[in-house]
């Protein structure tokens, strides 16, 4: 298993990459990144893990050398929010940096499972998408938008309601995009299920969908969320390897392409959208199946769903036409 960290030397990357480092399911780690990558690699080289790892910059064809052979790529490369951006804020210099590595992905690794860090994802995950279907290599099981933060932060939240000592034990399905209203967490199908006091249904559904905000002002100009991500990141591509070595029965949600994954059409239609994070059963050959979950939200969550399809209609088409309709330059 050869994986890729492409922005390997930012707040997200240098964690992420001693997490996939560490993990006995890689056998080769290339770490990319316009920056700093050799330091990165020489520093965690000295771990006595399985990995033999590798950093690589832009220059003699660093990026065609670490993409080369890839199974996984995880990219978190591009700028994060300050105080007062939100993450469409940040399209203008991402869209173009994503747009970039997929390129670099499509020509070298088209083959690779491609999960999407980059903000903001809701419109990264269709440029992604639209750079990949230009090159004739775009594989829908295999492009994820990586929302496993907001899981993570409706199991962390809720856990002063459920009492769970572990509360990576509480399964919150969390649906529909990356980025404030359009984040949908399903506190009605946590399993074991939560009761959760109306007076405090608000305020709990509303730190999930702004938690990125409370990292983002607590860090005051020092960038968002990194270690919790690079924790995310880490989840869910070990789940990837997991199901792509053979192991079943692994779920998780995520922003991928309907049209592309069993069980998708029917959510596509429903939504209006053609990228929704949902519970997906990942398999050898990546999102087997997406699990439509819309049907069991209660009225309270249908609301939430209704904000959400609007503003993320949106920011998939911006995404779409970044790659058809490029902005002159
Ligand atoms: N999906 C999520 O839940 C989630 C969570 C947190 C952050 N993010 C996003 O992840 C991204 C990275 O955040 P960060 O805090 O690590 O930022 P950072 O600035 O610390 O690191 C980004 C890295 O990307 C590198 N980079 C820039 N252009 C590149 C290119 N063309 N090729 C390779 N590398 C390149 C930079 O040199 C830098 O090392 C941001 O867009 C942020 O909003 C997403
Ligand atoms: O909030 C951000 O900009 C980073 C990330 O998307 C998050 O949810 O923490």
């Amino acid at each position: 298993m050869k994986a890729v960290v492409a922005g390997a030397a930012g707040g997200i990357g240098q964690p992420l990459s001693l997490l996939l480092k560490a993990c006995p399911l890689v056998d080769k780690l290339a770490l990319y990144d316009v920056v700093n990558t050799p330091g990165v690699a020489t520093d965690l080289s000295h771990i006595s893990s399985i990995a033999q790892i590798e950093g690589f910059l832009p220059a003699d064809d660093g990026m065609k050398k670490a993409l080369t052979g890839a199974d996984i790529v995880v990219i978190p490369a591009g700028i994060p929010r300050k105080p007062g951006m939100t993450r469409d804020d940040l399209f203008k210099i991402n869209a173009g940096i994503v747009q970039g590595l997929i390129e670099g992905c499509a020509e070298n690794c088209p083959d690779a499972f491609i999960l999407v860090i980059s903000n903001p994802v809701n419109s990264t995950v269709p440029i992604a998408a639209e750079v990949l279907k230009k090159a004739g290599k775009f594989n829908p099981k295999k492009l994820f938008g990586v929302t496993t933060l907001d899981v993570v932060r409706a199991e962390t939240f809720v856990q002063s309601l459920t009492g769970e000592k572990d509360p990576s034990k509480t399964v919150i399905p969390v649906i529909g995009g990356h980025s404030g209203e359009t984040i949908v967490p399903l506190f009605s199908q946590a399993k074991p299920a939560v009761k959760i006091p109306e007076d405090k249904l608000d305020d709990l559904t509303n730190r999930v969908q702004f938690g990125g905000d409370e990292v983002v002002k607590a860090k005051d100009g020092a960038g968002s969320a990194t270690l919790s991500m690079a924790y995310a990141g880490y989840r869910f591509a070990e789940k990837v390897m997991k199901a792509a070595k053979g192991e079943t029965g692994i779920v998780e949600p995520t922003f991928v392409y309907l049209p592309g994954v069993e069980g998708g059409d029917a959510i596509a239609k429903e939504t209006g959208c053609e990228f929704f994070s949902v519970p997906v059963e990942l398999g050898k050959d990546g999102a087997q199946k997406a699990i439509n979950v819309l049907g069991s939200a209660n009225e309270y969550e249908k609301k939430l769903l209704q904000a959400c399809y609007e503003g993320l209609k949106g920011n998939i088409s911006k995404g779409i036409e970044f790659v058809q309709n490029p902005p002159q330059k």
